[in-house]
């Protein structure tokens, strides 16, 4: 294993090529802390994954090593990057793009709602980021204001969404222990349904609806405040409401898009593709802007906003920069 620095606790390989600094928030796994690349002084993210929080077993952390080699690999502007990664015994240090405007969920909070052309610019991308995680075969299962991060404090700018990896490889691990038991007793379905056929790609829709909802209305349309239902009742029955006060300003084809994601059976839902050609999403002076924060040296690949994958797609309008 690697060698540990003693003041810090950190391995030694990871403190040779960065310096550490502050805290500047806190993951759903671990704090992450700001961190500059000695040789380059870039700023970059740590977070810092404690395995004791996450237990796994030896063939689940060489698992998890191949996850993050794969998530390496995943390539988007608007998913956060992972450009190294450490560990020791006892924890991971995940190094990670560095997004200076922060989450989403504190930019939201502080402009109270929104306006809605900057709330369709950040959709779009996180439309965008997700068609490509899906493309990947990857599920992100935890899609929130939280893990979408600013680029600056402009309000036109970049998003990124983040945390798609650690769910992902962390998740895997209880599939993983039982599919490194012996399978005398296991059921036939453990092994079709894996996890992810469990998280079909709709969860991410619902999310990314509740996501549009709380950027344009300020609130979270499933909450606990001024109802006697419980906030897993709403969900399961799909019941919210658009409080005049807040969404009176709204346009309809806004309000539209996010019924239409709001659905509570997955198969009715819009799928990612449906939500790209709805007619709010129809906006060429936006997805223009999108195109310049996203491709800013004009690099848009040529077969649309996903680069090709091992399938070869049909071209989607939806997906090239607008003529
Ligand atoms: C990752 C990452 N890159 N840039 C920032 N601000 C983060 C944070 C995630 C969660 C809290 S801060």
């Amino acid at each position: 294993d690697l060698m540990v620095d003693e003041q810090s606790n950190l391995p030694r390989e990871f403190t040779e090529k960065y310096w550490i600094s502050r805290k500047i928030g806190s993951g759903v796994c671990g704090e992450v802390k700001l961190a500059f690349e000695r040789d380059t002084c870039k700023k970059v993210a740590v977070k810092t994954i404690n395995k004791k929080d996450f237990p796994s077993i030896g063939t689940a952390t060489r698992n998890a090593e191949r996850e993050i080699e794969i998530l390496k690999k995943i390539d988007h502007p608007c998913l956060i990057k992972t450009e190294d990664f450490f560990q020791t015994d006892e924890s991971y240090y995940i190094v990670l793009e560095l997004m200076e405007g922060g989450e989403l969920f504190d930019r939201v909070k502080a402009k109270k709602q929104l306006d809605e052309s900057i709330a369709k610019l950040y959709f779009y991308q996180m439309l965008l980021a997700v068609k490509y995680l899906h493309s990947q075969g990857i599920i992100h299962r935890d899609l929130k204001p939280e893990n979408v991060l600013l680029a600056s404090d402009n309000d036109i700018c970049l998003i990124k969404i983040t945390d798609f990896n650690q769910s992902k490889i962390l998740e895997e691990t209880s599939l993983m222990r039982t599919l490194c038991g012996t399978p005398t007793y296991l059921a036939p379905e453990v092994f079709t349904d894996a996890v992810t056929v469990g998280y079909g790609r709709a969860v991410d829709c619902w999310s990314l609806g509740v996501l549009l909802f709380v950027c344009l209305g300020g609130y979270p349309p499933f909450h606990t405040e001024g109802t006697d239902m419980s906030v897993r009742e709403q969900i399961t029955q799909g019941c919210y409401r658009f409080l005049p006060s807040k969404w009176d300003c709204i346009s309809e084809q806004a309000k539209n898009l996010v019924k239409k994601l709001l659905v509570v059976d997955p198969k009715k839902r819009l799928t990612i593709e449906e939500a790209l050609q709805h007619p709010w999403m129809q906006d060429k002076q936006m997805k223009t802007t999108a195109f310049k924060i996203m491709y800013p040296g004009g690099q848009a690949p040529s077969e649309g906003d996903t680069p090709s994958t091992s399938r070869k797609r049909p071209l989607d309008d939806q997906e090239q920069p607008p003529g």
